[in-house]
């Protein structure tokens, strides 16, 4: 297959052939991060993730990933801290994949390429009232990066992994409950890099801070694999496309500085 010999990446086509870039836009995701040009700032705070399982409430595929969605109508899975002024709200997790082992994050580490990303998606509930809001506003929402590597079986994303036979197709969702999202982050928080960009998918808005951990969490080729299983298409589409390479191009750092929280 394309994996064993080590294609060049760009014989890989992205999940979609959507805008490549944004015109005029000057902050877009995702980048390589050069650790070496990435410049530590003290100022940084420790992450403070504070999630409450009961917040969990359904999976689905949505054509793009799989998503795992939370009650966002209360403060109650929040995230402040690190280079965050306000405090913003967990609605959503989601991840990016390759169709093996040998690529599938979005952003990269000294063009070290992991297998799948997860991204931890929240909105800034101090100024805004609304997602659909927070999303336009260039300090609206604040997105944790966690690279996944392959490795030991993660005990806890096998619950998550149980429940993906169940939205094979695009469109289906099945309820999900009680799931605490702060068991897929490493046991290393303080380590990360920030800079601002933009969602990865449509609409490309340019209202993320995004925070890549540096320690990516291990899971195991099989659970990987199930990922590969999800479908892009709908149970009515007559040709069947497995949800591999979701991940979109990377973009110009166009003079953007990348902080690191540590030295
Ligand atoms: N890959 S990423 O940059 O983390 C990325 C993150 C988020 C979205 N989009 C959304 O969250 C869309 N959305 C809404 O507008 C309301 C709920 C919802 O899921 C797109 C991309
Ligand atoms: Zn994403």
């Amino acid at each position: 297959t394309a994996c064993s010999s080590k294609y060049v990446l760009s014989q890989i086509h992205p999940m979609w052939q959507g805008p490549l870039a944004v015109p005029g836009g000057d902050r877009q995701s995702p980048i390589d991060i050069i650790q070496r040009k990435s410049v530590f700032d003290s100022e940084l705070k420790p992450l403070v993730p504070d999630y409450d399982p009961d917040t969990c409430q359904q999976m689905w595929n949505n054509g793009y990933s799989f998503l795992v969605e939370y009650d966002d109508t209360t403060d109650k899975s929040t995230l402040k801290g690190g280079p965050l002024q306000d405090k913003f709200r967990l609605c959503q997790f989601h991840f990016h994949w390759g169709e093996c082992n040998d690529w599938g994050s979005e952003h990269t580490v000294d063009r070290r390429l992991f297998p799948a990303e997860l991204h931890l998606v929240h909105w800034n509930s101090d100024k805004y009232s609304l997602f659909e809001e927070a999303v336009m506003e260039d300090n609206g929402l604040a997105v944790i990066g966690v690279f996944l590597k392959v490795g030991k079986r993660h005990e806890g994303l096998q619950k998550l992994v149980d429940a993906l036979p169940a939205i094979r197709h695009k469109e289906s969702i099945v309820e999900f409950t009680r799931f605490d999202a702060a068991c897929l982050l490493p046991s290393n928080i303080d380590d990360y890099w920030a800079y601002h960009g933009s969602l990865t998918t449509p609409p490309l808005t340019e209202s993320v801070s995004w925070i890549v951990m540096k320690q990516p969490i291990e899971v195991s080729h099989d659970q990987l694999a199930v990922f590969r299983s999800l479908l892009f298409t709908s149970a009515e589409e007559e040709v069947q496309k497995s949800m591999v390479n979701n991940f979109r191009v990377q973009q110009p750092l166009r003079g953007r500085t990348v902080r690191s929280s540590f030295s």
